[in-house]
């Protein structure tokens, strides 16, 4: 690795310094998030965990721009980001192929371009003779398989996926998991996934950062060092993801108190 890549390694592409979030106000008010800082570095797979209603999709609709933070700074340095959520959300009467497209139809790419470019993303999710089904054709880990082409078609600097996987059965997910970290090494991207699950975040993070119950706070930043590719039933991922949960069940405990 040459020095220049190094440096850019380095780059940090998301800060947070003390972001709150506070819905409503006065007697309605609810404080969301309260002080969160943070930094996401250019490559990296950074995981947040946490109880439910922490704040964690408030986060990254606030790194996503699609709200305003309350407090502190947030910063982004005008990069672009793609969204992914738990339900594909894919349009029906578009075929597979038409969905992948629809992001660079927006930006105005012209169409052989589009078609090129959605076929190499569908080999990519491996889903290449699939182009011109409908997404009800498909099942539920085969259409998170399109919507995650479809955020890939925005050509976005930072990945923000939210609970991408946690509708799918265990054996899918774990096809996923596999899946998205190729791909995440293949084209380098930064990732910042919530999930709620402890195994799932050691499993894909090169960090897990864990946030207190309402109003979210980081309370830990776990470094995950285990060799890649991980297995989510492998004794390193179990043992860290059991001191990891430890750490959330003593804050979901003193939070209930
Ligand atoms: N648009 C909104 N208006 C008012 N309150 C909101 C809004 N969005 C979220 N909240 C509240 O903010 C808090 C944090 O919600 P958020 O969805 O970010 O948590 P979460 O950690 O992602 O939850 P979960 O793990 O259950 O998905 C919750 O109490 C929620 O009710």
């Amino acid at each position: 690795m040459s020095i220049a890549e190094a440096t850019d390694l380095k780059t940090e592409v998301v800060r947070l310094d003390h972001v709150s979030k506070q819905y409503g106000s006065g007697a309605n008010a609810l404080l969301a998030l309260d002080k969160v800082s943070l930094t996401v570095r250019k490559g990296e797979f950074v995981c947040l965990l946490g109880a439910s209603g922490c704040g964690k999709s408030t986060l990254l609709s606030l790194v996503a721009g699609l709200d305003r933070i309350s407090g502190g700074t947030l910063d982004i340095g005008g990069r672009h980001v793609s969204l992914m959520f738990q339900e594909a959300a894919l349009f029906p009467w578009l075929s597979v192929a038409g969905n992948v497209e629809l992001p660079m139809r927006l930006r105005g790419v012209g169409k052989a371009e589009r078609k090129r470019r959605a076929q190499e993303l569908l080999e990519v999710v491996r889903l290449k003779d699939f182009g011109h089904k409908r997404p009800h054709e498909l099942s539920g880990g085969m259409r998170q398989r399109v919507a995650l082409a479809r955020s890939l078609a925005q050509d976005a600097d930072i990945l923000l996926m939210d609970e991408p996987f946690g509708a799918l059965d265990a054996m899918t997910r774990d096809i996923l998991h596999d899946e998205l970290e190729r791909i995440w090494r293949e084209q380098q991207l930064t990732v910042l996934f919530v999930t709620h699950n402890v195994r799932e975040a050691v499993r894909l993070g090169d960090r897990v950062i864990l946030l207190s119950s309402r109003p979210g706070r980081v309370i830990e930043d776990f470094p995950v060092t285990h060799d890649r590719p991980r297995r989510i039933d492998s004794p390193e991922v179990a043992g860290q993801a059991a001191e990891i949960t430890d750490r959330l069940r003593a804050e979901v405990a003193r939070h209930a108190h």
